[in-house]
């Protein structure tokens, strides 16, 4: 041999490229990767290594192999050396790794765990590939071995979201469903393959397996919530304004209030600024700026909340002083503390002779608004409104507010907030005014708007002067979206104009699903509602039979329903199976299909469930009738659900002629009664579904045993019973509809 790549070498050693790399560097020899060519001295200091063991390279000393004899070694070393990369073809160095995790994995610890024991006896030797040493030292004394049928090798990590079956699990470990369910059993919980583990379920399993866990958080880019959730660097977070709203009662002066503000702070320093109405303004204060929702009343802030934007940071809530208290200030109050929004109470209309600012306290402390006077902590600011007094201080106060409460943003992060008004305007198209609640918006950004999307086009302040950018808490009008979002919408600005459409193409198309599925479609569970609601006169039914005179017959019944205040239009009637083409003609005009004699097709029962269409599949024609007369007067029957009620093991066996087999069995989980279902599963597979035949302890008929009791139990038609089986109990329980 003139010249070998490193990996051909290691290959013909039987050993990682990776090793022979080592080894190389051991002896000075520098080699790039497995790649590299071999030749002369590289070779024969090499093969001298290998040959004569270890003695060349003491570093490798666990994983150099003699050749001849490497078939035993290899694995023993490489279980030894943790950190060897398990690469090389059967070789099991993940099961050896494992061992010191977990004491019921190697083969050396065999005898230590139950469990462990009675898996491998009943998979033989056929492990002996992934077991531990004791196991491949057994094989080899053996001269005659079944190929061994090799098990995976254990994953080093898996994920997973919100939860897994037993069989899902199973499969992300490589191990069969029925060890999982033996390993489950074994750590005292009792399962079912196709049944759901939940987080600490999936870890308990793990933990024995030594495999690590993470939990997969799905994150739905469409949803734009997720991204004001995103957390920031604290380091990049800075002060910014607070947002304030004001409520109050009719007439108390909340536009007054909001006017007088504007006037006295906008204008200063803004000289020539012509104010316009965008929703919303900012005034400075001490040279800090405060931003002011200009919606009066309740309403932006309840849709706004109502949608769950939470924009508002402080409510200014205006009660006057020679009115006090009235309905609408409660329901404002009520408000505030839901969103958990701080309250100012602004006492109004102070200049007037009638003004009572005590009632006002008095009345405010039954609603849990103390003012500090009184030993409370909600702070109370008369003003007048018409005349400006008392503005600056009840300012001074929300900035006070503000600095307690450390409202902060990111302005280097990509801008995100809320609209508080949109509109179309007929030379600009859609018009709408955005609060940036985080980062900083750029003329140019790509942004999505609710359900509509675009790039920032232009951009106005609420001074009406344009803007190139807008940092935290800034209102600002914007145009150049696709269509009028709506107050209350979110906003995201993403990285590139892609995204931002294909999201906002996502959301949109989301929507107007949502929308179908909410307002049209029909079925028989609520067409009652819908009747009552005044929103069904016409119930619409397609009908599909086996034969065409099974069609006529159940349409000429259902005509003949009558039922107050619905009218049955049958839209369609055929000879066939239910189609896919009768599902679309169902959701299209709000019928249900029903079936007689036949069934939908893969393609139709697709269709069905995306479109949620109401297909009622039925044999005898007064049972179509009666289901439509019960829907129709609200006396659907109850549907039934299947609820798991206990568990069973058998520990033995009894053969009697003429009864067949009776399993003695103990009841490990909850109950078994003698009305309820039963499954058998062995090794955590249903080998049969059926009903119980006999129940009893001792000699007598039980009509439930409990936990921890023993009973016999036989099966309707099923005698194929063995010790260790389950019996998993259930019964079918009603759900309300
Ligand atoms: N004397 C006096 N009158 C005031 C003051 N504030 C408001 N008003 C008057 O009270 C009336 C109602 O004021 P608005 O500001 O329209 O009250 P509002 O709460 O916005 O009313 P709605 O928009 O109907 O809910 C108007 O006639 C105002 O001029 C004040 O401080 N003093």
């Amino acid at each position: 041999m003139s010249k070998i790549r490193v990996y051909e070498y290691a290959k013909k050693q039987n050993v990682t490229s990776k090793e022979v790399i080592d080894l190389l560097k051991t002896m000075n020899i520098e080699v790039k990767n497995h790649m590299a060519t071999l030749e002369g001295e590289a070779i024969t200091k090499l093969d001298a290594s290998y040959n004569k063991g270890n003695s060349t390279a003491p570093k490798q000393e666990t994983k150099s192999v003699k050749p001849e004899n490497k078939s035993q070694n290899r694995p023993q070393n490489s279980g030894q050396n943790q950190g060897a990369k398990a690469a090389q073809g059967s070789t099991p160095n993940r099961g050896s790794q494992n061992q010191g995790a977990q004491g019921n994995r190697g083969g050396q610890n065999q005898g230590g765990q139950g469990s462990r024991g009675r898996n491998s006896n009943q998979r033989g030797i056929n492990q002996g590939g992934n077991r531990g040493g004791k196991n491949r030292n057994q094989k080899s004394k053996t001269p005659f071995q079944p190929a061994p049928v090799k098990q995976k090798e254990l994953p080093e990590k898996i994920t997973f979201v919100e939860s897994l079956t037993v069989a899902e699990l199973a499969k992300k470990l490589h191990r069969e469903p029925s060890e999982l369910v033996k390993k489950l059993f074994m750590l005292g919980t009792m399962a079912t393959v196709n049944q759901e583990l939940d987080k600490d379920g999936i870890e308990l399993i793990c933990a024995d397996y030594g495999v690590e866990v993470e939990e997969e958080i799905l994150i739905d880019s469409t949803d734009l919530e997720t991204y004001f959730d995103e957390e920031q660097n604290e380091a990049d977070q800075i002060e910014r304004p607070s947002v304030v709203t004001i409520m109050g009662h009719v007439d108390h002066g909340k536009t007054t209030l909001l006017d007088s503000i504007r006037k006295t702070k906008v204008t200063e320093g803004e000289a020539g600024g012509i104010t316009q109405h965008i929703g919303a303004y900012q005034v400075e204060v001490n040279d800090k700026k405060i931003t002011f929702l200009d919606t009066p009343g309740h309403a932006a802030f309840t849709t706004m909340r109502a949608r769950g934007a939470k924009v508002t940071d402080i409510t200014i809530l205006v009660v006057a002083a020679d009115d006090g208290v009235m309905p609408q200030t409660v329901e404002a109050i009520n408000h505030a503390k839901a969103a958990e929004v701080p309250i100012i109470i602004a006492v109004n209309k102070m200049d007037k002779p009638s003004a009572n600012p005590d009632r006002v306290m008095q009345e405010l402390t039954e609603h849990g608004l103390v003012p500090e006077a009184w030993g409370g902590d909600t702070i109370f600011v008369p003003v007048s409104a018409l005349n400006g007094e008392g503005i600056d201080n009840l300012l001074e106060m929300i900035l006070l507010v503000g600095e307690v409460e450390e409202y902060k943003a990111n302005p280097k992060r990509r801008a995100l907030g809320t609209v508080i008004e949109a509109e179309l305007d007929k030379g600009r198209g859609s018009v709408a005014t955005l609060l940036v609640q985080d980062g900083t918006l750029n003329v140019g950004d790509p942004i999505v708007v609710g359900y509509t999307f675009g790039r920032v086009r232009a951009m106005v302040n609420d001074l009406g002067r344009r803007v190139k950018s807008a940092g935290p808490s800034t209102p600002v009008e914007i145009t150049g979206l696709n269509d009028v979002p709506q107050a209350g919408d979110r906003f995201v600005v993403f990285e590139d104009e892609k995204t931002a459409r294909s999201i906002g193409e996502t959301r949109a198309q989301q929507a107007l699903q949502a929308q179908r599925g909410e307002k049209t479609r029909v079925s028989l569970d609520n067409l009652f509602e819908q009747m009552k609601q005044g929103e069904m006169k016409d119930l619409n039914v397609i009908v599909k039979g086996d034969v065409q005179g099974s069609v006529e017959a159940v349409a000429a019944s259902l005509l003949k329903i009558s039922v107050e205040g619905v009218n049955i239009k049958i839209i369609h009637t055929a000879v066939g199976a239910i189609t896919e083409s009768d599902v679309t003609l169902a959701a299209a005009s709000n019928a249900i299909v029903i079936g007689f004699n036949v069934r939908p097709d893969a393609n139709a029962k697709r269709a069905a469930d995306a479109e949620q269409v109401d297909v009622r599949l039925h044999r005898i024609i007064y049972k179509v009738i009666e289901e439509i007369e019960s829907a129709m007067e609200g006396l659907l029957d109850p549907e039934f659900e299947e609820k798991v009620i206990g568990q069973a093991e058998v520990r033995q066996t009894f053969k009697v002629s003429k009864v067949g087999t009776i399993a003695g069995s103990y009841v490990i989980e909850g109950k078994i009664t003698r009305d309820s279902g039963v499954r058998l599963l062995r090794d955590g597979v249903v080998v049969f579904e059926g009903d119980l035949d006999t129940l009893k302890r001792f000699k007598d008929d039980a009509k439930e045993v409990a936990k921890g009791y023993e009973c016999g139990i036989t099966v309707k038609g099923f005698n194929d019973v063995k010790e260790g089986d389950i019996f998993e109990a259930f019964i079918m329980q009603e759900i309300k509809r």
